[in-house]
């Protein structure tokens, strides 16, 4: 059996997690936050379109802390809790874990989500994901829902020195197409990494900022005026990756266009609007600050997406001090 480790028990996190252990080759420490006794103690409902219904799963073990799970060597740590370099980063939130993983596997949002634990750990594996996927965790941790499809991407994320560490990759994958999932193996994550970012920085921006749901944001009477705007931001972003030399295998103009075609007016609500709307921190730094950061360093001007940046930035900063405000 291999051991794994999985930091952040929310939507992601279980699912991977029930797929992961229905492979029969893999068991999971499960380092849960708010829902750990709730866990524990019931355990998880599951209710997925991909991996069926299951009442009360529970994984091999289920912990309350990274120091607790910092026990024993894992094949696999992966890290499925919200990307907040603003709030903390990943080396600091995985604390004592850093000296008990094989490979890490980064299963989130956004760009340059990779760079911290980079920095920190320059010889060790890291496997990066890109999720499609609609899944949230509703009843206080007690149920699991996901509908739809569901696609992972998954790369190696370089090593300092260049050199591609493939076997992890492998592993991971057969494990996940074991448990029912739909891994997809690919060679530049950073490029599938950009693909990503021009539905979340389009979509899930526009509809924070505007706190609608896709039916409400492509309404007909404003849909062209939507569609038309959303060009433009993905035009930013695409002038921003080829400047920076991202290689997609497809234009990334036509990666846009299918985007757009491809969305549907439902009530889904991206999972950046879920945030604000539970009053916890939204990803803003990964999915829109790395790549206004970015455009500075090549030179491009990116005048929407600094108008994006900025009223997620002031948000986000309501929703820190709100947060503040309530562990007083
Ligand atoms: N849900 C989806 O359908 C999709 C999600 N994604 C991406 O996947 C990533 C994960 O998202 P998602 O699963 O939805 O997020 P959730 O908010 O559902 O889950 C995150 C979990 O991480 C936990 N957590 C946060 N900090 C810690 C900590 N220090 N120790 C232990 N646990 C911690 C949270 O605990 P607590 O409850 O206490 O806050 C929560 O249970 C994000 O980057 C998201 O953008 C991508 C595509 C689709
Ligand atoms: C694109 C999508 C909807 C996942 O498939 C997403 O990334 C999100 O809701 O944040």
């Amino acid at each position: 059996m291999l051991e794994v480790c999985v930091v952040g028990f929310g939507a992601l996190g279980s699912f991977y997690s029930f797929a992961l252990e229905r492979s029969g080759q893999a068991r999971v420490t499960a380092v849960c936050r708010s829902s750990y006794e709730t866990v524990k103690d019931h355990g998880l409902d599951v209710d997925s379109n991909v991996l069926g219904k299951y009442d009360a799963w529970r994984p091999y073990r289920v912990v309350a802390s990274t120091q607790e799970a910092a026990d024993r060597q894992y094949r696999f740590v992966v890290c499925t809790f919200k990307a907040l370099p603003d709030v903390i980063s990943t080396p600091d939130l995985l604390g004592p874990l850093l000296d008990h993983g094989d490979s890490f596997v980064l299963i989130q949002n956004g760009v340059g989500v990779e760079g911290a634990l980079r920095r920190r750990l320059p010889m060790t594996t890291i496997i990066s994901g890109c999720a499609w996927i609609d899944a949230t965790i509703v009843e206080k941790g007690r149920l699991l829902t996901q509908y739809g499809p569901e696609r992972l991407t998954l790369g190696v994320h370089p090593l300092t020195d260049g050199k591609p560490e493939e076997e992890s990759l492998e592993i991971l994958t057969d494990l996940l197409l074991k448990g029912g999932t739909t891994p997809e193996p690919e060679s530049d994550i950073v490029a599938q990494r950009w693909r990503k970012v021009l539905w979340n920085v389009a979509y899930s921006s526009l509809c924070t900022v505007s706190r609608a749901t896709m039916r409400e944001l492509l309404a007909e009477p404003h849909i062209e005026l939507v569609n038309a705007t959303i060009k433009e931001i993905m035009g930013e972003i695409i002038l921003v990756a080829r400047m920076s030399g991202i290689h997609t295998g497809t234009l990334l103009e036509d990666e846009a266009v299918d985007i757009i075609r491809r969305v549907k007016p439902t009530d889904f609500k991206p999972s950046m609007l879920v945030d604000l709307e539970a009053n916890r921190p939204i990803e803003v730094e990964v999915i829109l600050g790395e790549v206004v950061r970015e455009a500075a360093e090549v030179g491009v001007p990116v005048p929407r997406l600094q108008v994006l940046y900025t009223s997620l930035k002031a948000i986000q900063h309501k929703l820190l001090a709100n947060r503040r405000q309530s562990q007083l």
